[in-house]
């Protein structure tokens, strides 16, 4: 029996699921299998960085006050007792007149307190001694990279909640994680429905599709940091829809299904949630596409209810699935990253409800232009493809014209939750 679903907004939407949301445990991993992971523990350096006063040159090892009056026409001549190589250590200390070779990286001697580059001397032999000749006078600690001039011990570098990147490696490794504190990665579970899906290898027939929701979401929930578990597909029949449903969750942190959760003969979730007792906190958002998406909370695990078409399916997981992975790995800008541009094009179709529109994003001489890819309609799967950004169309009666400063959700980007405040009128 049909009854009418009453809209809520975007922004209640994404708060009342954010409301059931958790914090991923602590597990160490090797920091080769870091990356893409998010930080438990800020990363705090245990030694200052340089560890030690040392050379930024190739060149000489050299005590200031033997040039103070070396000049051009007065060079001075200073003899070269020994060379070290980044890592080894000096093994004498120069007395007045003398100079060690030294390399970029090595510890600056003892009784140094300049270096001096191979390209300001000229090397002499006199009686069978190497000697230097410097024509100009240096002030002790020039040249000299000084211990914990970047960083020093106790400092934070990097905060909690960070995703593992190059950068952030390079850190680790500099003070010695060889294991990472990062936060557990939740399991999503993922089952498609609909007797009429296919498997990616079988060959169409009449009235079927191939089931591309559960690529496109396993993608989804690799790219926000969780890991999938797909469960494969389901035809729509209700008891083997529901026990495979109650089963899948007692072995997931949360469940993704898509399809049947809209009005029509076959579409279980609706009848499903009420067999289970589960408490729905939505069943209709205002907005396109995505505005089937029910989500509902069983003993505190969510269970989305994301529709079948893909455009609608990929949208509402974006604003909705990913801020709770990413607050779970305690990521610090959960949602997607919003930028003010320019609307490339008319878009003119008036908007009862919020839109948010697959889009391509250019920067051009630093403005930065969207335009919508393909056709807008919440079936389809090409414009996906290239999307990688949806534009926000605030709910009105108006379309929009070429030119008009509009909302950008950036797909491949992260925004904190004060870009996601600041966008709560167009939200809605
Ligand atoms: N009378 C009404 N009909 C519909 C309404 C409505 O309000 N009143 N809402 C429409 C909207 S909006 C949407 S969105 C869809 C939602 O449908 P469901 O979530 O119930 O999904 P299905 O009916 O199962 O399938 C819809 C569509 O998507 C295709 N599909 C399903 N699963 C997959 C998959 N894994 N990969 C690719 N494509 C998939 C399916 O074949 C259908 O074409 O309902 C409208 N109807
Ligand atoms: O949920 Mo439907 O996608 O509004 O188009
Ligand atoms: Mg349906």
């Amino acid at each position: 029996m049909y009854s009418e679903r009453k809209p809520i907004m975007i922004q209640e939407a994404i708060n009342l699921v954010l409301d059931y949301r958790k914090y991923g445990d602590l597990e160490y991993v090797p920091i080769e299998e870091s990356d893409n992971r998010y930080l438990k523990y800020p990363v705090k350096a245990d030694h200052d960085i340089p560890p030690f006063d040392r050379s930024p040159l190739d060149g000489f090892a050299i005590k200031a006050e033997d040039t103070t009056y070396a000049t051009h026409s007065n060079p001075v001549e200073l003899e070269v007792i020994e060379t070290v190589g980044a890592g080894s250590l000096a093994q004498q200390v120069p007395i007045k007149g003398q100079a060690i070779r030294i390399m970029t990286g090595a510890k600056i001697p003892k009784g140094t307190d300049v270096i001096v580059m191979f390209e300001l001397t000229r090397e002499i032999v006199r009686e069978g001694k190497l000697f230097i000749v410097i024509k100009r006078p240096f002030k002790p600690g020039d040249n000299i990279s000084f211990q914990a001039e970047e960083t020093k011990i106790g400092d934070i570098l990097v905060e909690a909640g960070r995703k593992v990147d190059p950068g952030v490696k390079a850190l680790l490794a500099t003070f010695g994680y060889s294991k990472v504190p990062v936060v557990k990665q939740p399991i999503v579970g993922v089952y498609a429905t609909g007797t009429e899906l296919l498997d990616v290898n079988e060959v169409l027939l009449p009235g079927k599709i191939r089931n591309s929701n559960s690529y496109m979401i396993n993608s989804q929930i690799t790219k926000a940091g969780a890991i999938p578990k797909y469960y494969g597909k389901l035809v729509d029949d209700f008891d083997h829809c529901f026990n495979a449903i109650s089963s899948a969750l007692t072995e997931v942190d949360i469940l993704i299904t898509t399809g049947g959760v809209s009005v029509g003969d076959y579409d279980f979730l609706p009848l499903i949630y009420e067999k289970l007792g589960a408490n729905v906190l939505f069943n209709k958002i205002g907005m396109r596409p995505g505005s089937i998406t029910t989500v509902a909370e069983y003993k505190g695990k969510i269970l989305y209810g994301l529709s079948g078409n893909p455009s609608a399916c990929y949208v509402a997981f974006e604003l909705l699935v990913r801020p709770w992975i990413q607050s779970y790995l305690s990521s610090n800008s959960p949602h997607l990253q919003m930028v003010t541009g320019i609307l490339k094009q008319d878009f003119p179709k008036p908007n009862p409800f919020v839109r948010f529109i697959r889009s391509k994003m250019t920067i051009e001489s630093g403005m930065i232009y969207a335009e919508p890819v393909g056709l807008d309609k919440s079936g389809v799967v090409t414009s996906l493809a290239n999307s990688n950004a949806l534009i926000v169309l605030p709910g009105g009666s108006r379309g929009y014209k070429q030119g008009d400063k509009v909302d950008i959700l950036l797909l491949n980007g992260e925004g904190s939750n004060t870009m996601l405040k600041k966008s709560k009128n167009n939200l809605e």
